[in-house]
């Protein structure tokens, strides 16, 4: 797993600009005879995958899955993610809405660590599947949550000036280095498929782009420590093309901190949401 978080974090644009800053570094070399290196927090959107399952089926369910877009994500961390164990899961379902021109489907995962039996966290992933609304009735769409709505990803930005804005520049190739960490869905790097997606060219991974938000949110608030983060929660609302640039915005309301990102070139958000904090005592 120390091979699987390094390369991960590289995917995510750690060292991107510089090869041995001060705060990174410890996420891809360890450094003074530290026996590993440390592990990004949003790893853990990666656990989702050693599910096993390729797809999600529910009886009765049709969708295209060239047409799914990841929708939201929010994560829980319960301990710091070690840097080798062995994972297991246990995933249910944790929402299911009919938006008539799409269906929202909410899968939850629950990591444990095998060795100890410890929980190390939660993921709860929405896709956005278009093209597959309809499947109730439209006086009343059929909509269930099983999860309290102050863990709903959406959230209002505030109007005042941000406390801190962080710059970062994906690189063309940034979709090919991502999908090793193994989301290999081709509409992140065959342009066919990404046409019959409706994209000019293949777009970044939807936790891609969190990896980079919450990055800046560790760099610019947390002074470095990965510890700090408890919770992230993050709408994908627009995609991103690789090598466009990330402007990742944030501000602090008591212990979360509320964030947007834009990309530069279009001058569009692509992404919003919030990260829990813990312990964060000092003031800044
Ligand atoms: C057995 C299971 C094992 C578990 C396995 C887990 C595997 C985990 C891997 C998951 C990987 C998924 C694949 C990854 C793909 C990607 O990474 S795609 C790239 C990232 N995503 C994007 O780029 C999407 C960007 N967003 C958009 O393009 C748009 O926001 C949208 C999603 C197309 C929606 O826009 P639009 O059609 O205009 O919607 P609206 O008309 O505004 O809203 C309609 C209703 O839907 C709600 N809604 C809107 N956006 C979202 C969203 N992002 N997430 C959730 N819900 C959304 C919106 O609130 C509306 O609802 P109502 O208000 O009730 O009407």
């Amino acid at each position: 797993m120390n091979r699987d978080a390094a390369l991960y974090a590289l995917g995510v644009g750690v060292c991107l600009s510089d090869a041995v800053d001060g705060v990174e570094l410890k996420y891809v070399y360890h450094e003074n005879g530290q026996g590993s290196i440390k592990v990004l927090p949003t790893f853990a959107t990666l656990l989702v995958l050693r599910s096993g399952a390729s797809g999600y089926n529910l009886p009765g369910l049709e969708y295209d899955p060239r047409l799914l877009l990841h929708g939201q994500q929010y994560i829980e961390l319960y301990k710091p993610l070690p840097s080798s164990c062995h994972i297991h899961n246990i995933v249910s379902l944790a929402g299911l809405h009919d938006k008539g021109k799409a269906a929202i489907l909410e899968i939850e995962t629950k990591s444990y660590e095998k060795e100890s039996g410890d929980l190390l966290c939660m993921n709860r992933t929405t896709v956005f599947l278009r093209g597959a609304g309809g499947f109730s009735k439209s006086s009343k769409p059929f909509s269930y949550t099983n999860y309290p709505m102050n863990q709903n990803p959406a959230v209002k930005i505030p109007e005042s000036k941000p406390f801190s804005v962080f710059e970062d520049r994906t690189q063309p190739s940034q979709a090919l280095l991502y999908r090793l960490s193994g989301d290999y869905n081709p509409l992140h790097s065959d342009p066919m498929v990404a046409k019959v997606a409706g994209f000019s060219q293949p777009i970044l991974h939807g936790l891609c782009t969190l990896g980079f938000a919450v990055r800046a949110i560790i760099k610019c608030i947390c002074r470095g420590d990965p510890d700090l983060i408890k919770s992230v929660a993050g709408r994908f609302l627009l995609h991103v093309y690789p090598g466009e640039t990330l402007v990742t915005e944030m501000w602090l309301e008591g212990s979360r901190v509320i964030y947007r990102t834009k990309v530069k070139e279009r001058k569009r958000t692509v992404l919003s949401g919030y990260v829990g904090l813990r312990g964060l005592t000092s003031s800044l």
